[in-house]
């Protein structure tokens, strides 16, 4: 009944979830085959005529020892990279939730090294984030030395930020108060400045005391989410270096809080927080053979019955709660 027809690829089963509203397609790539090209990947996040995501996440066999996945992460824009903080979270409970382990200390490699993800109760996971990094040509970061701030001009503007990496690139301007401060202005500027050859991610910090900040981030490849994990990370590494936090600190995103820990130079910063699964679905992938054209189709009509068929395909069939 499934057989797909010419023009048709295989059925695909994904899982909708979210870390405090940052949300993710899933995808198990160990049981099935899978393989989309960041066209596709931009037309399932289209939050309109797709499923809707900040980031696809894909399960696959480690190519390591000692290892016991893969992570792959793709933006919402397409682009592969190589750290996603609360997809770190929402992986540890897919591959629970799917049955591919039953480990509740799980070693995932990603593009950038190996994280640590540990399970606890009620959804609640904590993700060793690793060692972050400060050295300006490994962020990436244009600057002839590294410096807890810097100095960036932004058109005839001046800011000044922190530049981390978690495994991904963040830059970290601290705000009086984030609900005023100019995400949709400077966010995309500074995600795309020449001093971040790699693009990055861009956080507005606002120090609300020593253990407790309030975070906007302006996420490369994915525009504004409702909270980044590696973006809090990057944050709270940003305010210790400048000696306003503690080891311990609060993060408030819009979408909910993350308690994030470090112990400071060479030390790994510790993520914990909530995870949350939507839905599961099933959608028809596109086959490598272009949509045979209908026989009353005419000339000009080629692409929009096309785009038409194609929409057809990736239209999630829900198959449980
Ligand atoms: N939402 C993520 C970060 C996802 C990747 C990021 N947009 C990048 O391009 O580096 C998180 O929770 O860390």
């Amino acid at each position: 009944m499934n057989q797909p027809r010419r023009g048709q690829g295989p059925m695909l089963n994904f899982t909708k979830m979210h870390g405090l509203g940052n949300d993710f397609m899933v995808v198990d790539a160990i049981s099935q085959p899978f393989r989309l090209r960041p066209e596709m990947i931009r037309e399932l996040a289209d939050r309109h005529f797709g499923i809707g995501f900040d980031q696809l996440l894909v399960v696959e066999p480690p190519g390591l020892p000692d290892v016991d996945f893969r992570y792959r992460i793709f933006n919402s824009d397409g682009s592969e990279v190589e750290q996603c903080g609360n997809g770190a979270r929402c992986f540890a409970r897919f591959v629970r939730d799917q049955r591919l382990t039953n480990k509740k200390v799980i070693r995932v490699q990603t593009a950038k090294g190996v994280i640590e993800l540990r399970v606890g109760r009620g959804g609640m996971v904590t993700v060793d984030m690793g060692v972050p990094e400060l050295n300006p040509p490994a962020i990436p970061f244009a600057a002839d030395r590294r410096k807890e701030v810097y100095t960036v001009e932004v058109g005839d503007e001046t800011v000044e930020l922190s530049a981390v990496s978690m495994g991904n690139p963040h830059g970290v301007l601290v705000v009086d108060n984030v609900d005023t401060a100019p995400v949709a202005e400077l966010g995309p500027r500074l995600e795309n400045h020449p001093r971040f050859p790699a693009r990055a991610n861009i956080g507005f910090l606002q120090i609300v005391d020593r253990t407790h900040v309030r975070l906007r981030v302006f996420e490369r490849g994915s525009g504004e989410t409702m909270a980044c994990g590696s973006g809090a990370c990057a944050a709270v590494v940003a305010g210790c270096l400048r000696g306003l936090l503690d080891s311990r600190v609060d993060v408030e995103l819009s979408g909910g809080h993350l308690v994030i820990e470090w112990q400071g130079e060479g030390s790994p910063v510790m993520m914990e927080g909530p995870t949350a699964s939507v839905f599961e679905g099933q959608l028809r992938l596109p086959g490598d053979q272009p949509p045979r054209r209908r026989k009353n189709t005419r000339q000009g009509d080629t692409r929009p019955g096309q785009q038409r068929q194609q929409n057809r395909h990736r239209q999630p069939v829900i198959s449980k709660p």
